[in-house]
């Protein structure tokens, strides 16, 4: 479609990109569109927007690079496993900027919808205005649509201020069984909304309801059914299949008028399944939103509901059948650290090896485990010919048992193990990724721990992110070949330098432990052993003896 100098400023920055109707999403849209806007502009003889002259009058820069925005049209829950929160949740997890038009506000909780108060139109009309005319949104997600009357000032501000799409999850009745929409509201739903979707997706009991009461409990069914309604106005339908029997997969059909996509995962056991729709609806818009093709943000979406429902499958909100569940993926990662890391684990760290291990033919786990019960405080596991995946696996097994005991456990170099298996953190050299870029890849919450030998490779540890420093070798050492060594001397300069809590690492055991402790600065925290602990047959033995030791030091000390 041409656009005229006639046409209105928010015609040309929304509706010239808008693909056409009737043509697949395939395209990324353009990403930064506020230069393309300001050129369009000038190009067709029309002045800038208010705006823009604003942002021009006060010094900034009019191509600064645009956020993905969606904007989700739906109710409140307080329970904030659905609804706006949902939306809130999914596109901030998605990195994309969510603005909030409330329908309604509703009393909810997990066991279900206590109350509901729909917000009058005039006023929905306002907020729809108020952010359409300011914000360049890209994506208009709708849920709970309460009411004819707000169906209707959503149509007409979608005329007045056209996005580049709009994704309808329509939502009728909440999973516990509560009715959100007005029953008059399928007709408008039928005859108007869907003709503006770019995608609608339903689940099951919408279907039906969409479809005059269709039986659905097949895949076959959800095939007819999505057929059925794409022949109904929206450009692509998602037939959503949640609600199956528990012998389906989670299995979602998606058709767009053209070729069937049944897209698959395993389905999750767990009662943490409220918002799940909301929350794919959402996720769709986001990606749509930084511009993927439909198809592409559909399968995104259903896998980033499929990563939230398996991580958070085990937590426990509320008292009734249907939980919350957790949009960044962080409720499940039960750290012993918590990403308050003091230092004082650091007192008796074990390291493991596996030579060591294989020698007294002990598997890695059972190492890990007699170190724990002998007072280990933290292990790394230092693997330097490890396979990838059964580094991870072995990873994944010793931190089922260092968690009950509180005791964190680090990867020695691999951070990409240390992602996989969700280990507390890592340990790495000089030589090793750099700790200001394992910092960025682990996230805040992890522990980093970084070999250091001198002053300035202490500062720059600080500098870099990291939570302590492991300080040698103290003495020389079979366990690392060519190792220099930098003695107690050596130690103290650095601990006495170190703005992070050291552990003294290198030919340390159960008769210079003492002595190493003993120097002094007091963010000496701890002494790190290998050889010690587990080059014998009894590591919980040699652990025990070693920990007893220092345990009395200290305390004769203080
Ligand atoms: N137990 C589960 N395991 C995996 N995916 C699920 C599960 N329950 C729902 N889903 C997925 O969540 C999304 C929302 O589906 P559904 O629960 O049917 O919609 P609604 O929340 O609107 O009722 C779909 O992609 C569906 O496949
Ligand atoms: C405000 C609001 N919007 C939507 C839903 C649907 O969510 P679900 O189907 O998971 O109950 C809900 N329960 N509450
Ligand atoms: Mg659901």
């Amino acid at each position: 479609m041409a656009c005229s100098g006639l046409l209105s400023n928010s015609f040309i920055a929304n509706k010239c990109f808008r693909p056409r109707r009737h043509h697949k999403l395939a395209v990324p849209y353009p990403r930064s569109f506020s230069s393309s806007r300001v050129h369009l502009a000038q190009n067709l003889g029309i002045s800038m927007s208010m705006e823009e002259n604003g942002a021009a009058k006060q010094g900034l820069d009019v191509s600064r690079k645009k956020l993905p925005h969606v904007l989700t049209v739906a109710g409140s829950d307080s329970g904030a496993g659905a609804g706006i929160q949902a939306d809130l949740k999914a596109c901030a997890a998605r990195g994309v900027y969510c603005s909030t038009v409330i329908t309604a506000v509703t009393a909810q909780n997990t066991v279900g919808v206590q109350g509901v108060n729909i917000v009058p139109d005039e006023f929905v009309a306002q907020q729809l205005k108020s952010v359409l005319s300011d914000m360049e949104v890209d994506v208009v997600k709708t849920g709970m649509l309460p009411s004819i009357e707000i169906v209707r000032v959503l149509q007409q501000s979608l005329k007045e201020f056209p996005v580049r799409a709009v994704v309808v999850d329509p939502v009728m009745v909440s999973t516990s069984g509560d009715v959100l929409a007005d029953p008059s509201i399928l007709a408008r739903f039928r005859e108007e909304l869907l003709m503006m979707a770019d995608i609608v997706t339903p689940n099951l009991k919408e279907t039906s309801t969409l479809l005059g009461g269709m039986r659905l409990e097949t895949v076959d069914d959800m095939r007819r059914a999505a057929k059925l309604l794409h022949s109904m106005g929206p450009r692509s339908v998602l037939v959503k299949g949640g609600d199956l029997p528990e012998s389906f997969d989670a299995v979602d059909v998606f058709f767009d008028g053209e070729e069937y996509h049944e897209l698959h995962s395993p389905r999750v056991k767990t009662r943490n399944t409220h918002g799940t729709g909301c929350t794919l609806a959402s996720c769709i818009a986001a990606e749509l939103a930084k511009g993927s093709s439909m198809l592409s943000a559909v399968k995104l979406a259903k896998r980033y509901v499929e990563t939230a429902l398996e991580y958070s499958k085990d937590i426990i909100l509320g008292n009734g059948a249907q939980g919350p569940f957790d949009h960044f993926l962080r409720l499940k990662h039960n750290t012993s650290t918590g990403g308050t890391f003091s230092g004082n684990e650091l007192f008796l760290y074990a390291v493991t090896d596996s030579g060591m291990n294989e020698k007294w033919e002990r598997p890695m786990e059972v190492a890990v485990k007699e170190a724990i019960e002998g007072g280990a405080t933290i292990i790394q596991l230092r693997e330097k010919d490890a396979e990838t995946r059964k580094f991870i696996e072995t990873a994944k097994a010793c931190l089922k048992i260092c968690h009950p005991y509180k005791v964190p456990l680090l990867i020695n170099d691999r951070i990409d193990v240390a992602l996989a298996s969700d280990a507390d953190g890592v340990h790495v050299g000089q030589s090793d990724m750099p700790a200001r870029v394992a910092r960025i890849l682990l996230g805040p919450d992890k522990v980093i721990g970084v070999s250091c030998k001198t002053v300035e490779q202490a500062h720059q540890a600080w500098l870099d992110g990291a939570d302590y420093i492991g300080c040698g070798g103290v003495y020389p050492t079979s366990t690392k070949a060519n190792n220099s060594t930098v003695g107690l001397d050596g130690l103290k300069t650095v601990c006495l330098a170190s703005k992070l809590p050291v552990v003294a690492i290198g030919g340390i055991n159960a008769s210079n432990a003492i002595t190493v402790l003993g120097i002094g600065p007091p963010n000496l925290k701890g002494v790190a052993v290998v050889s010690t602990v587990f080059a014998r047959s009894s590591v919980v033995g040699e652990t025990r003896k070693l920990h007893s030791m220092l345990t009395e030091a200290v305390l004769k000390a203080n």
